[in-house]
């Protein structure tokens, strides 16, 4: 290269728009000519590429014979042809609140602004009532206990501040709402248009909710070429979409009984099987791993599920956290839970575990409550404390507050931990400030057979979740070193610009590879290639998307926040493996003892040691079995034996979230409604449909969650069709509803074809050999290594490597080989 002269310096803020940026070309190398003969594949003619490429045809490759094959150079890779036709599939609508068709009884005509006025001082009078409560709970010494499973559920799931003052807000509305429909009869289907008349502004709740309404976006945000930190002015008419503590949105209209905030019934009338009878009577630990795909498929799955959602429990005005059931795990009296937060299981006396510990209580916070987008009253609507889009917020933070903390406000790099060795050695920076409530982040010496060590420190992230599990740390520590990597190679590529321009382009880029590997590499493992192609949801090969559809609101679903996306609690082993470059399994690690523990990661060695357990270790299948670990042991105390139910939880969370129950989701996914249980074996087996039977006395009860994992695997895909159906219409809202998506061109922050081209070569197996000490790995690391998938060199050109030479600001053309 010859210097080109120094671009003019400014800071993110002065910049022109990206628009006008003139841009040299860049001369994309031409792909290797295939060496080898290739077969056909789906009736296509195909050709030998680096494997991550052909990762949308995996189920294709893997059954054909004669798939691998060498690239020009030599080096392994995979045949497949280009990638199909995507087609234009429809994203569901949102429920309407009112369609208007419904007459209402007269008395609900009368409802009137008064009446509304009446109401909020009812509804702020419970707010009080239930501060009142909390105050005597402490009183009384009920608090929750150090180190308990429940302390580290609250741990898990505590609000911001902001989401704090929100639900405050939120609830004396949903108050309002619950006395209005007391008092004026209104039944459940007529809930939306006799409320919906009426918007908060216009009554005496005008100063609740209020700064939905007044968000606004200066010309300069809209134009950045970056994102907002809390992903607000994505969409450039309606500011909040997509914002961190916003609502989430849904494709079935809630169901609460009093059609506004407590949980549905049964269709006869009574409660519902208690959820951990229904986990104890469908949810076994049976040990069903997949033949071909790798627990990095789960663990990335729940590095998405930590970016899009973050739905916090209900907490006591001062934050502490709240108490559901008593300390030796029995329920509270009335009283005592009649802050109204409160959503325990029930534990059947009978029960195969828990009785052995006396319980017969598990805690269960409602979560918190959004202020409606809409501004207008009606049934209670729940808040994301992470932003909506997969834009890793994970890494970076949901606020700017927090984004602060993370930033080590020099070259653009995040804050990190150093180790001796170099950067492929960092770890997460450390949480301080740690609650008393909190369990050690050391392991005690009877696991470890150590003393702890006093530099070892929980975790600190963009989510709070980031050290959970072992694994889930190794994710998050993988993308941040990947952050300051880019970072560092992007200085030397342009000494002139500054720390904020560096964090940003580094910040730009890694959330392009997020959103590439997602739907390059994970998504079609998920989904299955022909429903990704039918709705659009297959990444492009070349060129730019114009995908983006303003309308779209990309807000993450209810349904997939409350079952559906939850279908990767099925697929998580009972243990974390250490393995060695030779893959030989040198240490395993039962969950249990780990959560919220990440002092494995401390030594030296280990990390790079998950990373190859990630890429051997087979994931288990989406089914009605789950490890013990998280069905008796989640978030356990050191020594006691028992923790929290996760099915239980995930059973009882969807009906806090007024799920519908699953026949209706199998409706709206055009699978069909069952009138009787015999309708189910379409898609289950007898002996499910029998445990159905014994648990649900109507098959219109049945949980999503537990309809949705129970389900025989939709063709091509990881899940059954229901779960496959709102898993592929939130990723579709997530794709078109995003106007930084990736691959979109013609918006300020378009990539160039160039810079484009190079994100495309990214893989999660080039991200693991860029930044560890891992030398050797598969190119398609959620798939397990066989002969189409082989183990390489971290050099080879068989897992490619993106150039950031594109990003180099007024370099001179120049054509080149190959990078690698
Ligand atoms: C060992 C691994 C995991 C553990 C210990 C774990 C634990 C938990 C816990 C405690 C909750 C909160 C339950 C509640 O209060 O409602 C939760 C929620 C959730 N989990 Fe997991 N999980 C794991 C893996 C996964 C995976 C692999 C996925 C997806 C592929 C996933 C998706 C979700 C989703 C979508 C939620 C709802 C999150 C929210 O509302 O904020 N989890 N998980
Ligand atoms: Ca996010």
């Amino acid at each position: 290269y010859t210097n080109p002269p120094p671009p003019p310096q400014y800071g993110a803020h002065e910049r022109p728009n990206y628009r006008e940026v003139q841009r040299p070309t860049y001369v994309v190398p031409k792909a290797p000519e295939p060496v080898y003969y290739c077969p056909k594949m789906a009736g296509l003619e195909s050709s030998c590429r680096p494997s991550k490429d052909c990762a949308v045809w995996h189920n294709e490759v893997f059954s054909t014979p004669n798939t691998a094959c060498k690239l020009s150079d030599g080096n392994p890779g995979t045949c497949c042809p280009d990638l199909p036709y995507n087609y234009k599939g429809k994203t569901f609508k949102e429920p309407p609140l009112c369609e208007g068709k419904i007459e209402l009884d007269d008395h609900v005509e009368c409802l009137d602004v008064f009446s509304v006025n009446a109401a909020s001082d009812a509804g702020e009078f419970e707010l009080r009532l239930h501060q009142e409560t909390a105050k005597r709970l402490k009183e009384k010494g009920i608090v929750v206990q150090a180190a308990s499973p429940r302390a580290t559920h609250a741990r898990f799931s505590n609000p911001s501040d902001h989401a704090r003052n929100v639900t405050t807000e939120a609830f004396v509305g949903v108050h309002t709402a619950v006395v209005l429909v007391k008092r004026f009869k209104i039944k459940n289907d007529q809930v939306g248009c006799a409320l919906h008349r009426f918007k908060l502004s216009e009554t005496d709740l005008d100063d609740k909710c209020n700064t939905i309404s007044k968000a606004h976006c200066s010309e300069d945000k809209l134009n950045s070429p970056f994102r907002m930190i809390d992903g607000s002015c994505n969409n450039e008419r309606h500011f909040v979409w997509g914002r961190s503590v916003t609502q989430y949105h849904r494709i079935l209209d809630s169901d609460y009984d009093d059609g506004i905030w407590s949980p549905r019934k049964a269709i006869n009338g009574q409660d519902l099987p208690s959820a951990r009878l229904v986990s104890v009577a469908l949810m076994h630990d049976v040990d069903r791993p997949s033949e071909s795909t790798t627990i990095w498929f789960m663990q990335f799955g729940q590095f998405l599920d930590h970016d899009l959602v973050s739905t916090p429990e209900m907490s006591n005005e001062d934050g502490t956290p709240i108490v559901c059931c008593s300390d030796d795990g029995e329920h509270l009296d009335k009283e005592d839970r009649s802050h109204g937060k409160c959503l325990p299981i029930e534990v059947p006396k009978n029960d195969p575990f828990y009785s052995k510990f006396g319980r017969t209580c598990i805690p269960l916070i409602r979560a918190s409550l959004a202020c409606r987008n809409d501004g207008k009253l009606g049934h209670a609507t729940q808040l994301n404390d992470n932003t909506h889009f997969l834009d890793l917020s994970l890494v970076y933070g949901s606020d700017d507050k927090k984004a602060d903390e993370l930033r080590a406000r020099k070259n653009g790099e995040l804050k990190v931990t150093p180790r001796p060795g170099g950067p492929e050695f960092d770890l997460l920076p450390p949480l301080d400030g740690n609650s008393p409530l909190h369990a050690p982040c050391t392991l005690p010496k009877e696991v470890s057979g150590i003393d702890p060590p006093a530099d070892v420190k929980c975790f600190k992230a963009g989510d709070g979740r980031s050290d959970v599990t072992p694994n889930m740390a190794t994710s998050q520590i993988l993308f941040m070193r990947e952050h300051n990597r880019l970072a560092r190679e992007l200085a030397k590529l342009n000494p002139h610009w500054n720390d904020e321009r560096l964090y940003q382009e580094a910040r730009r880029i890694l959330i392009a590879q997020a959103q590439h590997i997602t739907y390059n590499e994970w998504l079609p493992i998920l989904l299955g290639r022909s429903k990704m192609a039918q709705l659009g949801l297959l990444p492009l090969q070349s060129g730019f998307s114009t995908d983006y559809d303003d309308h779209l609101n990309p807000s993450i679903l209810n349904e997939f926040v409350g079952a559906a996306f939850r279908f990767g609690h099925s697929m998580v082993q009972g243990k974390a493996l250490l393995m060695n470059e030779e893959r030989v399994v040198e240490r395993s690690l039962l969950l249990r003892n780990h959560f919220f523990k990440p002092q494995e990661h401390y030594t030296p060695g280990n990390l790079d040691k998950f990373l190859i357990g990630l890429a051997t270790q087979p994931s288990q299948n989406v089914d009605p079995y789950f490890t013990i670990e998280l069905t008796q042991h989640l978030f356990e105390e050191a020594g006691k034996g028992f923790g929290l139910d996760l099915v239980a939880l995930n059973i009882q969370r969807g009906r806090d979230l007024g799920l519908r129950s699953y026949n209706a989701y199998r409706e709206l996914c055009g699978i069909g409604r069952v009138t009787v249980y015999d309708g189910l074996r379409d898609l289950f087996s007898p002996a499910i449909i029998e445990r159905f039977k014994e648990v649900y006395t109507n098959v219109d009860d049945i949980d999503l969650f537990v309809g949705g994992v129970s389900e025989a695997k939709a063709e091509g895909a990881y899940v059954g069709p229901t779960f496959q159906c709102i898993l592929a219409d939130q990723f579709l809202k997530l794709k078109r509803g995003d106007r930084h998506f990736y691959d979109l061109g013609g918006q300020p922050s378009s990539f160039t074809e160039e810079q484009l081209n190079e994100i495309r070569k990214t893989s999660l197996a080039r991200i693991v050999c860029e930044n560890s000490r891992v030398y050797n790995i598969q190119p398609m690391v959620f798939k397990i290594p066989s002969e189409m998938n082989q183990i390489v060199s971290c050099q080879s050109s068989s897992i490619p490597r993106m150039d950031l030479r594109p990003w180099q600001e007024a370099y001179q053309p120049k054509v080149y080989s190959q990078p690698w």
